[in-house]
C-alpha cells in the first residue's frame, strides 16, 4: 500500500472528515483515483488512517479559491500562507481529493 504523510496538526481535521483535499508538489502527488493510501504523521511516522483517492487535479497557486479553502477547513489567506511556507515560490500544485475508508 502507498503512503502519504501529513503534518500532525492536520490529523484531527482529517479524522473528522473536515479536511478532504491536500495540495502537493508533483513529486508528492503520484497517486491516481482509486488508490488506497496509508496515512501517517510527518513528525513521528505514526499511522492514523487510510484514505481513498477520489481525484488528482493540477491547480496553480494563483488559482486557489474559496472552494479549496473550504475543503482544507481554512480561510483562503491562511491556506495560501501555509502553502507558501511548505512550497515557497511554487505555482504548479496538485489537488488530491480523498475520503476516509
Ligand atoms: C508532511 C509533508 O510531507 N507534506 C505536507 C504537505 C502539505 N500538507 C498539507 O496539505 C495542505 C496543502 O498543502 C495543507 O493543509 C498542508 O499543510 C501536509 O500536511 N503535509
Amino acid at each position: 500500500m502507498k503512503n502519504i504523510t501529513f503534518y500532525s496538526r492536520f490529523e484531527t481535521d482529517i479524522l473528522a472528515g473536515c479536511k478532504t483535499i491536500t495540495l502537493r508538489e508533483a513529486s508528492d502527488a503520484q497517486f491516481v483515483a482509486g488508490d488506497r493510501i496509508r496515512v501517517s504523521r510527518y513528525e513521528d511516522d505514526v499511522f492514523f488512517c487510510n484514505i481513498e483517492v477520489i481525484a488528482v487535479t493540477p491547480v496553480q497557486f494563483a488559482e486557489l479559491n474559496q472552494y479549496h479553502a473550504v475543503q482544507e477547513n481554512m480561510m483562503l489567506d491562511e491556506l495560501k500562507q501555509v502553502i507558501s511556507e511548505i512550497y515557497p515560490g511554487l505555482n504548479e500544485l496538485f489537488m488530491i481529493e480523498f475520503r476516509l475508508i
